[in-house]
């Protein structure tokens, strides 16, 4: 079935859709939709990125994936599915992520107009600031639920993804997470943590242990638990989680002796602590309460991921995903960490079973494995309906692009409810205009005075890190990163010699200088260089 759009469309949109390239950014929810919309509405010439492959949990709404794709790449068999609706269309797919260096500014300068459909703001920052730099439209969307949006970003005529702060994603007190969670969330969150303690990048923000610098605790920081029975191991060096699980080879009985008994009794010994709350009960492995047989029967996943798990079940899964876990592990080269994905079963697994063991212990009540994926990924439930409107309109706005009527192209939100007019689909009244402060995409930010050759300061308030950092720009017609530190080195004020980009080279060996949208040329900026060294 090809599309046939003659007719259908003005001559000159007709014309507009058959020879623009276009670039469908994410091949998920939204973006199999605009592909489709895409394919069927006449245009030729598409390429579709997308890093990740197909799981099961997409084809209830992926509907170009279906059960025997799960495992592959979500972008190749989007083109597929998309060319058996017109197979003379033109799609080249990449399974790999936008953000990679192979996709610079010069490879979005080929492109009419650029369509996101991601779910990650990290990305979209990225693909915010390609368009801007290759000066190519982009049309922004998102769904959250029954919600959603699309709107333009044009190079200084509408805003961009950044022009406004967002709202930071929520987070929690250390101290709640690490000493008195409440609230099922705080399990969970103290879980995800643990997991990257254990077998992910180590950030010593995400720490699990007891805090014994909890505010709260008032200065009686464990000092029973280091006596006698309170603390087995005698345990007056804390080491660290990674370190303790590396020492005990991931043995999970061992693991979860420090985790649900060890440190529960080093929490009650912060009296203070639960002078106004109900006390944590310590658990023993091998006489958790309520053993309920046949949790690992894999052909009842539905039912097993809805049921509350008893925390018998809870440490057999916990227990098992910890094996599975490790070996992930030992298989990926030295230095790679596993990184978590709700995806990924026994990631899932693990978070989920620690998760409800200290519930159960802090009298939390627990959730159920499906309720505890989504709080964990923080997933609204994605609705099918909400993301094909969506990328209806992203294709709507599409049209007004290629037609050059950019007037037209106001942003419009998917509501939850219809208006007090009525309208559940409701278009801003104009464009939003950038906002000059914007230190994206203001034309005014080379004012900051970052060019060639800065040197920036950037100190570590709590440890006394001092870093100066070696900004150098690449040349304007290189297809990569406009920005490059090309070194960086501790260095103290008056030892200029030291600021050196650590390769030795300095920064008159590279092609020389661009900020985006910066006037300076390479004489400007080795002067600045210069005497910037000098101070
Ligand atoms: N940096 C990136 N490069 C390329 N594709 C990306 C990048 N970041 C995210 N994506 C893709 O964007 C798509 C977003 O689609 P969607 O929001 O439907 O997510 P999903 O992972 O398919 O579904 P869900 O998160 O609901 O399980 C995903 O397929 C994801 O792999
Ligand atoms: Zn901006």
């Amino acid at each position: 079935m090809a599309a046939s759009i003659a007719g259908v469309f003005e001559n000159d949109l007709q014309q507009a859709i058959n020879s623009s390239k276009v670039f469908v950014v994410g091949a998920g929810g939204i973006g199999c939709e605009i592909l489709k919309n895409l394919v069927m509405s006449g245009f030729n010439d598409i390429e579709i990125i997308d890093l990740d492959t197909i799981d099961v949990s997409n084809l209830n709404r992926q509907f170009l994936f279906h059960k025997q794709h799960v495992g592959k790449s979500k972008a190749e068999v989007a083109r597929e599915s998309a060319l058996s609706f017109n197979p003379t269309v033109n799609i080249k797919a990449y399974h790999d992520s936008t953000m990679s260096a192979d996709y610079g500014v010069n490879f979005f300068k080929r492109f009419a107009v650029v369509m996101n459909a991601l779910d990650n703001r990290m990305a979209r920052n990225h693909v915010n600031r390609m368009c801007l730099a290759a000066d190519v439209p982009l049309i922004e969307s998102g769904t959250a639920g029954y919600e959603g949006q699309v709107e333009l970003i044009k190079k200084q005529l509408t805003q961009c993804y950044e022009c406004l702060p967002k709202a930071p994603q929520k987070t929690y007190p250390g101290c709640t997470i690490r000493n008195t969670p409440s609230e099922p969330i705080h399990c969970i969150v103290w879980s995800k943590h643990l997991f990257n303690q254990l077998f992910g990048e180590n950030d010593p923000d995400m720490d699990v242990s007891p805090d014994t610098a909890d505010p709260d605790a008032a200065g009686d920081a464990g000092m029973a638990a280091l006596k006698g029975e309170a603390n087995d191991q005698g345990n007056v060096t804390r080491v660290t989680t990674r370190e303790w699980a590396v020492k005990s080879n991931y043995d999970p009985e061992k693991l979860f002796r420090k985790l649900f008994h060890d440190d529960i009794k080093y929490l009650l010994s912060m009296g203070n602590l639960w002078k106004n709350r109900t006390p944590p009960k310590p658990l023993v492995f091998g006489e958790v309460p309520d053993a309920v047989a046949g949790c690992s029967n894999e052909t009842d996943a539905v039912l097993k991921d809805q049921k509350i798990w008893s925390v018998a079940e809870c440490v057999e899964i916990f227990s098992s995903s910890c094996r599975n876990l490790y070996s992930q592990q030992q298989r990926l080269d030295l230095g790679d960490n596993l990184v978590w994905d709700k995806d990924d079963k026994d990631a899932m697994d693990f978070v989920a079973s620690c998760a409800n063991i200290r519930a159960y212990i802090f009298g939390i009540p627990q959730k159920s494995r499906f309720d505890i994926k989504s709080m964990a990924g923080n997933i609204i439930p994605a609705i099918a309906t909400s993301n094909a409107i969506v990328a209806g309109l992203v294709v709507l706005k599409a049209f007004y692009v290629l037609r050059g009527q950019l007037e037209n192209c106001q942003s419009v939100y998917l509501r939850n409810k219809p208006n007090h007019k009525n309208v559940q689909i409701v278009p801003e009244a104009c464009l939003v205009e950038p906002n000059s402060k914007c230190y994206v995409c203001s034309p005014k930010h080379e004012q900051m005075g970052v060019v060639n050759g800065s040197i920036l300061k950037a100190d570590d308030f709590l440890q006394n890190y001092e870093l100066n950092i070696v900004i150098v720009q690449r040349c304007l017609t290189r297809d990569g990163p406009l920005f490059e530190i090309i070194g960086s080195e501790t260095a103290k004020p008056g030892s200029p010699e030291k600021l050196q980009p650590e390769n030795g080279q300095t920064d008159d060996d590279d092609d020389v200088v661009h900020v985006i949208d910066g006037e300076s040329t390479s004489n400007a900026t080795s002067s600045i260089r210069k005497r910037k060294l000098e101070t």
